[in-house]
């Protein structure tokens, strides 16, 4: 049984996820922000393995795998806890990431993909998911200016791939029409929030 809230923050690389999810935390106490893969030491250990650019080798569902078994481990270890103690969790990325990128853009298929994650998942789901909906291009383009950020593995992708990767959200869209709730993150930073914010306020209240 589970007393806090958990939301999850999904959207092809580069579209501000991580910029706003931090501005939103600010507005709250008792939440926990963190993120996938990562968020704990296991979990950071294996990110390092599937993003580091000299693992070009790495098979597909190998790929689809790595980021399974760091899900789990997160979950259990961070996630669960926090919403047992009645926290607000915002997750950077979770597994509609696993259905858009290793399902839909590589290929994998998006019901094998879910099949193998809800091993992991055990059904542990969002009570919503904020989708930052962002054209491919406009996305690399911010992450090419930001010099301070490594640029990974999956970075690396062509375009077709990230035009892929938004293809496999919109997918999502239609397959989780309550859960998944888009915002046009092609905004300012400011717009982005602002809407971002003004969701979560109305759905906290509603609870
Ligand atoms: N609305 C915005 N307008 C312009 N630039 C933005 C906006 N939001 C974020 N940025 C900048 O774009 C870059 C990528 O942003 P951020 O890291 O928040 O995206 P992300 O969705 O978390 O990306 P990724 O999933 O690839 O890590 C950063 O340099 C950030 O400062
Ligand atoms: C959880 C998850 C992530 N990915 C991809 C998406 C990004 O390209 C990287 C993570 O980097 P970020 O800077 O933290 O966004 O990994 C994925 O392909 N599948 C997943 O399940």
């Amino acid at each position: 049984m589970t007393s806090g809230t958990f939301i999850t923050f999904e959207g092809p690389d580069g579209a501000g996820k991580t910029t706003i999810i931090r501005m939103v935390a600010e507005q709250f106490t008792n939440v926990l922000l963190t993120r996938e893969p990562g968020g704990i030491d296991i979990a950071e250990q294996i990110r390092n393995v599937i993003l580091a650019k000299e693992n070009t080798a790495m098979d597909p569902r190998t790929e689809a795998l790595l980021y399974a078994a760091a899900r789990r481990q997160h979950l259990i270890e961070k996630v669960k806890p926090a919403l047992a103690e009645g926290k607000l969790v915002l997750c950077d990325r979770f597994v509609d990431s696993s259905l858009a990128y290793q399902g839909y853009a590589r290929g994998l298929g998006i019901d094998e993909v879910w099949a193998i994650n809800q091993f992991a998942i055990e059904k542990m789901m969002p009570e919503f998911t904020i989708y930052f909906d962002i054209e491919p291009e406009l996305g690399l383009q911010r992450i090419n200016k930001n010099k301070g950020r490594e640029i990974n593995r999956l970075d690396l992708e062509d375009l077709e791939f990230h035009q892929k990767v938004r293809q496999g959200y919109q997918l999502l869209m239609d397959r989780f029409p309550t859960r998944i709730i888009r915002i046009d993150a092609s905004g300012s930073v400011n717009e982005v929030y602002k809407q971002t914010i003004e969701l979560i306020e109305n759905k906290l209240a509603k609870k």
